[in-house]
């Protein structure tokens, strides 16, 4: 089963934390991770859209701007080629500073996702520590909190698992 996160990243710390991700769903029994950086796209479209199709779940990755998604992640929302409704969907976010607005901008995500038809899971607090909330950060140059992020993972393919297996 498969599980593809479509992220942007400019500066290469959201697309650390992706690769952090696929470490924990590749720790579930059967579960492949799919790395879509929103840059190349349309160079594989064809490639990306098959593999989207086969996912039972997508997560979506951003860089913080201004407390909200990064505007080339919001453009491919707006015009993703792929029907998303009923997949688990889920997303997360690095920014310079905690207050500067990254839980907003999974926020922001989520919102849509369930506007796309998408089944919206963090695991949140349910599943004791790490409290994951609405879906994992790190912050600055340190990228603290990046130990969130493969628990992440595992967590939302072992529910992927759980759902659609
Ligand atoms: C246009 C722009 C706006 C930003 N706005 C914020 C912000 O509001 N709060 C914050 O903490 N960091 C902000 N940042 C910093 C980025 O969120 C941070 O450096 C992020 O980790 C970069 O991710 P990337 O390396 O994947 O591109 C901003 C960066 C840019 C370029």
């Amino acid at each position: 089963m498969k599980i593809s996160i479509v992220y942007h990243s400019s500066t290469g710390r959201t697309e650390a934390a992706a690769k952090e991700i696929v470490k924990g769903i590749e720790a579930v029994e059967d579960m492949e991770a799919v790395l879509i950086p929103v840059s190349s796209f349309s160079e594989k479209k064809d490639e990306y859209v098959k593999e989207l199709q086969e996912s039972a779940g997508v997560l979506f990755g951003t860089p913080d701007y201004y407390a909200a998604e990064s505007w080339q992640l919001k453009q491919w929302l707006d015009t993703c080629p792929v029907s998303l409704g009923g997949k688990l969907g889920g997303a997360f976010a690095t920014s310079n500073v905690p207050q500067g607005g990254p839980v907003m901008a999974i926020e922001s995500i989520l919102t849509q996702l369930l506007v796309k038809g998408m089944l919206v899971y963090s695991g949140g607090t349910s599943l004791g520590k790490p409290n994951i909330h609405l879906g994992p950060v790190c912050t600055g140059p340190e990228m603290t909190g990046m130990d969130l992020f493969p628990v992440f993972g595992q967590r939302f393919a072992s529910k992927a698992a759980e759902l659609f297996r």
